[in-house]
């Protein structure tokens, strides 16, 4: 659901009907203790009733609420949920920066994992750019990308935005105050997982094998850090998101497992792309898009001597691993820990 329709459920629907069409609404009013609030008014009007210093508590005014709302439908509503199945995705070439066509067509089953490389500044996150909003040459690459093998008109387009992608950007922000445990319910519960106890638990331990630091079910979701919120985003996708095509971009940098995050998520039959400098990551996936001057110069498949390669330069990234480790530790760093 985009702003304005969730703004409109706030403004025109009482709580008492918005309850009934979204019983996640609940856990929102739950959450600001407003469980009390009047239930026959809509909650654009309810709050205007409300006492001001119990949203001070939160640091909330009554705009804060609403845009609160937003938020909270737009991350666990149901109805963004509902999404199509995506067997197959392909990305029709479109023109690099100089104008030259690409003269490309590459489809993608779900189950794969495809990784983008290139210089800094070649194209790569342009490409992932134009895989979310399911361009159809309409961006400046003139791509064009169908979905089980069709062209997508505006309308299935639009219907499609959102549903389809989950984007794994470097920062994750988070604005609500709810602890690990209770993000993950949510999540489960607004996607209507059966046995949701059980898939948050699978969910927690996925995301805590991912991190470095460990983090507990009551920790709150805004103390995280950085690589942490992604190792439980990594495994909250996975698990509970039902995203088919999942984005992410420069993952190197998040202090997590890559490798086991990628495989996690090749697991559940998404359809990965990885925008990397990383070899390791590079090499993982079954495809490799070389990007140059904006445009694709090369597919490569994954051969058997690059697979053998993917041993050594594993022993090599764990050295490295090991050497950022030590450094987090206060370790002196010396010439023996170059050895494998
Ligand atoms: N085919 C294209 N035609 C026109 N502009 C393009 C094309 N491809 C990429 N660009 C533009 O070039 C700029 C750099 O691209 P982008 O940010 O995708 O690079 P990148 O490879 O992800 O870089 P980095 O490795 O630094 O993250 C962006 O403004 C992008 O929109």
């Amino acid at each position: 659901m985009i702003r304005k329709d969730l703004l409109a459920l706030a403004n025109d629907i009482s709580i008492e009907d918005l309850l009934i069409e979204h019983p996640i609404v609940a856990d929102f009013l739950a959450n600001l203790r407003l469980d009390n609030i009047p239930k026959q008014l809509p909650l654009s009007l309810a709050i205007e009733e409300m006492d001001e210093d119990i949203l001070q508590e939160f640091g909330l005014d009554k705009f804060g609420v609403l845009l609160s709302f937003c938020e909270f439908m737009e991350t666990f509503s149901t109805a963004k949920n509902q999404n199509p199945a995506v067997a197959t995705l392909t990305i029709i070439g479109g023109l690099n920066k100089s104008g030259e066509p690409e003269n490309i067509s590459l489809t993608i089953s779900s189950g794969e994992i495809v990784s983008i490389v290139g210089p800094t500044g070649s194209g790569k996150s342009r490409l992932l750019n134009d895989i979310e909003c399911l361009a159809q040459g309409d961006t400046p690459t003139m791509r064009r990308i169908l979905v089980n093998g069709v062209e997508l008109d505006d309308l299935q387009r639009f219907e499609m935005e959102g549903k389809l992608v989950a984007q794994l950007s470097q920062n994750m922000n988070f604005v609500m105050d709810l602890t690990v445990r209770e993000f993950l319910y949510l999540h489960a519960k607004s996607r209507l997982t059966v046995d949701a106890e059980q898939v948050v638990e699978k969910c927690f331990l996925g995301a805590n094998a991912l991190a470095g630091e460990k983090f507990l079910l009551d920790t709150k979701i805004t103390q995280l850090s950085g690589g942490q919120s992604r190792a439980l985003m990594i495994a909250d996708t996975a698990y509970i998101s039902n995203s088919p095509i999942v984005l992410i971009d420069e993952i190197e940098n998040a202090g997590i497992d890559r490798r086991q995050a990628i495989e996690l998520l090749a697991q559940r039959e998404k359809l990965v792309f990885i925008s990397t400098h990383d070899p390791l990551l590079a090499l993982g996936a079954d495809k490799r898009i070389v990007i140059k001057n904006g445009g694709i110069i090369k597919i490569l498949e994954i051969t058997q001597a690059e697979k053998q390669s993917l041993n050594a330069i594993e022993e090599l990234d764990n050295i490295l691993q090991n050497l950022r480790h030590r450094l987090r530790e206060g370790d002196q760093i010396t010439v023996d820990l170059l050895k494998a």
